[in-house]
């Protein structure tokens, strides 16, 4: 690399977005001319070696020598702000002056650049066609393309003009015949342009384009100020280069590190939204919501004045997320923001707390199916046999516990939503007195769980929060929100833990984590940013954050764009939920939809295999895994639904040869292998391709499920609804291939994808 110096001061150097893709598909010794030329471009542009020139009859666009080679094109905007859109081989640079188009967006007012000689040779020149795997016999067959005629013919110039496509690549739009034309256009197309013309080509209407792609990133009043290219320049995914390793480490880090320098216009929006309270961001998995609540964690540590303290707190559901996120927060803002953040998944912080009150009191933590055993052992020792266990046990966690109902008054008066049958008064008294039994019987033999934990939390939190209040009360005037240090009864300061709160994975979190939150932050601007998708909820706590004292109405917004998932995977994923949309709430008692929910990704379609049994479904699973032979077995995973089938999974492959490594509470057990695990372990993880194996009915949903639909009707329900989204959950985490398999009768959410004639054609194309 080039040694140490300091930029002249007005001279700024942007890289536009794929230009960086462009640069790292060049030779080596060209990608380090690149590096040495923006180190010495921005101490002068005028130096001599640059022969910096205005291109021929061209207002704007530059050339500069990288090496005897190759020139760097860049856009001047305005002074000595500079904007890298390409770097070529001298000999091309000159050629056709007319291929360069660029501009500003008249819809989203962002810079844009295009060569149209590279869409017309690449992409015209009818490139052949992408490969497909051979289609098993169970899949269903795609509609074809439509071979000769125009992809838009439908929709007019003006149409188009109106969506912000890029009005110079038009008359090469209306040449589009085949979707591979189109996805190769889309490599090279300025983002927005190809969003729009992917939605319109799965089915989108005008109106749903406008309202899910082009409004939300489009200019307010749609007037853009007649020139001013530095504005746009900030509109638009370009990114400004402050240092030589950051240029490096974008080559470098190609794909993977994308998500640290472009992100989409509207989760940069999202990352700087001033809020004046709490805010909520959805949508569908791998729209980047990890990615905006990380980003919006620096935002806010920028932010801060200087100090020691950590006032922000990054939270999730649990610790395999924690780690992932303290790994990536290092990464993208390195270890002075890091030092400003307290990461902590909600039940450790739970636990803090509590233990913090009443230190040395070390219980022992029971699961639910421990709970349930507990419950039957003191229904018995009562001799009560009014009530069953399970209800008990279920009302305990989701209404006493769940909503952190503190009081048998409180529990008189608290909904309980989903929760079936219906009870009287005089039958709330009687489970409140066993409740309240129940928990003394856990406390004698040292036993608790984290619901128990949380719901302490909450409490304790919220007492300490009312004495915050109360004494701020009592100050005068010149108590800000940085002189709230008042004494507790041990004399420590007693202020708030937190000035802002960003939680990853919303939807899981139950009332009493919720209440431990709010509690901890003051209420006002930016306090809380949460991000989460209902679709995806795994575990039974559903909330209305508004009757939390968590007000987000007005404040929230929704991604749509998958980052992660294939166009293909995603249609198929998404048809799992078919059916069901309506039944997904917004966090605050409204709905939430996967509207729009796309992906611009693009590669093979899932295989779907039966086998007549558990032993040959083994085998195809074996079979899957060599087909991927050249993929690092670290990027495969393998998601099934039930510990034992983990177990034998794991042994099928060692027989095989092939090393695995399981994925338990605490991450995957080993550092190589295939990573096994049940589906609840895949929450928030990815891999390149994976196999959701045991996909049969009786185990997805599990047969024991079935037993509510007379007894509990909303109970089967809720517990169908989980298990969708579980399964949903598992087929979004492959970013490349995705491969399910069963043995005998395949689960019911899967059978639209395996019949053919059934709605999954129709349904299945929506949701591409
Ligand atoms: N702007 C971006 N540029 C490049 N990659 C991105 C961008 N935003 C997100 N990604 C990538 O997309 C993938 C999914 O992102 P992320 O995990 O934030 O999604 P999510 O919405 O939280 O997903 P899920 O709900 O499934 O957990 C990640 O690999 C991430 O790096």
């Amino acid at each position: 690399m080039t040694s140490p110096a300091t930029p002249a001061a007005g001279v700024t150097l942007r890289l536009l977005d794929k230009a960086d893709k462009e640069i790292v598909k060049l030779d080596r010794a060209i990608v380090g001319a690149v590096y040495k030329f923006q180190h010495d471009f921005r101490r002068n542009p005028r130096a001599g070696g640059f022969d910096l020139k205005q291109l021929k009859g061209d207002g704007r666009l530059w050339s500069a020598r990288v090496n005897r080679e190759y020139r760097a094109l860049l856009l001047r905007l305005g002074g000595d702000d500079w904007l890298l859109v390409s770097v070529k081989h001298r000999k091309h640079v000159h050629e056709n002056l007319e291929r360069y188009a660029y501009g500003i967006n008249q819809v989203t007012g962002a810079v844009e650049y295009v060569d149209l000689q590279i869409v017309r040779e690449d992409v015209l020149r009818q490139a052949p066609p992408l490969p497909q795997p051979a289609v098993p016999p169970t899949e269903v067959p795609e509609a074809s393309a439509g071979a000769e005629v125009p992809l838009f013919a439908d929709f007019t110039d003006e149409q188009l003009a109106d969506l912000g496509v890029a009005e110079p690549l038009v008359p090469l739009i209306r040449k589009l015949t085949t979707d591979d034309e189109l996805l190769g256009l889309v490599e090279y197309a300025p983002r927005h342009t190809g969003e729009v013309l992917l939605h319109l080509r799965d089915g989108c209407s005008f109106q749903q384009v406008m309202d899910q792609v082009t409004e939300p990133v489009a200019l307010p009043e749609r007037a853009l100020p007649a020139d001013d290219w530095q504005q746009a320049a900030s509109r638009a995914q370009a990114v400004v280069i402050t240092d030589d390793e950051q240029i490096q480490r974008i080559i470098e880090e190609g794909d993977f590190g994308r998500w640290k320098t472009f992100l989409h216009p509207l989760q940069e929006k999202l990352v700087r939204r001033v809020t004046s309270g709490a805010t909520r961001i959805s949508g569908g998995p791998g729209t980047g919501k990890t990615i905006v609540a990380l980003h919006r964690v620096k935002h806010l540590v920028d932010r801060l004045p200087p100090g020691h303290t950590k006032p922000v707190l990054l939270t999730t559901f649990n610790k395999n997320l924690a780690v992932d996120l303290r790994a990536r927060l290092l990464s993208l803002g390195g270890p002075q923001t890091l030092a400003r953040v307290d990461i902590l998944h909600v039940d450790q912080m739970a636990t803090r707390i509590v233990r913090e009150a009443d230190p040395g009191n070390a219980k022992r933590r029971i699961d639910d199916t421990q709970v349930l055993r507990e419950w039957r052992q003191l229904l018995v020792e009562a001799g009560e046999s009014r009530w069953d266990a399970e209800f008990l046990s279920d009302e305990w966690n989701q209404v006493i516990l769940g909503q952190a109902v503190n009081s048998r008054a409180d529990y008189f008066r608290v909904r309980r939503a989903g929760r079936g049958r219906s009870i009287s008064r005089s039958e709330r008294a009687e489970i409140w007195q066993l409740a309240e039994r129940f928990t003394q019987r856990l406390d004698l033999q040292g036993m608790e769980t984290h619901r128990q934990v949380a719901e302490r939390a909450a409490r304790l939190e919220i007492g300490r929060k009312s004495k915050i209040d109360a004494r701020q009360e009592q100050r005068d005037a010149r108590s800000g929100l940085d002189n709230i240090h008042v004494e507790s009864g041990s004399g420590a300061w007693l202020r708030y833990r937190y000035r802002h709160i960003v939680v990853d994975e919303a939807q899981d979190l139950s009332a009493a984590h919720w209440k431990m939150l709010r509690a901890m932050a003051p209420t006002g601007p930016d306090d809380i940013f949460l991000v989460g998708d209902t679709h995806q909820r795994i575990y039974d706590n559903q909330v209305t954050l508004g009757s939390l004292g968590i007000n987000i109405r007005g404040r929230s917004g929704r991604l749509t764009l998958s980052y992660r998932t294939t166009r293909e995977i995603l249609r198929y994923a998404s048809s799992i939920l078919d059916g069901v949309e309506q039944d997904y709430d917004d966090l605050n008692g409204d709905r939430d939809t996967l509207d729009g929910y796309r992906s611009i990704l693009h590669g093979s379609r899932p295989v779907l295999r039966g086998a007549v049994d558990r032993n040959a479904e083994l085998d195809l699973v074996v079979d899957q895994l060599q087909g991927w032979h050249d993929i690092p077995r670290e990027s495969v995973a393998i998601c099934v639904p039930t510990n034992e089938m983990v177990a034998e999974v794991g042994q099928r492959l060692a027989r095989r040869g092939i090393v695995s490594a399981e994925i338990t509470r605490d991450g995957p057990q080993g550092d190589e292998g295939v990573h096994i695990g049940t589906m609840y372990r895949f929450k928030g993880l990815e891999y390149r391709c994976m196999i959701l194996a045991g996909v049969s009915e009786g185990l997805v949903p599990r047969s024991s499920v079935d037993t509510w639909e007379r007894t509990d009707p909303a109970r089967h329900r809720r517990e169908l609804q989980r298990a969708r989204s579980l399964l949903f959950v598992a087929a979004t985490r492959a970013r490349d291939a995705l491969t399910i398999t069963w043995s005998g009768e395949p689960s019911r959410f899967i059978g639209p994808l395996i019949q053919p004639g059934t709605p999954c054609g129709a349904t299945a194309r929506d949701h591409r």
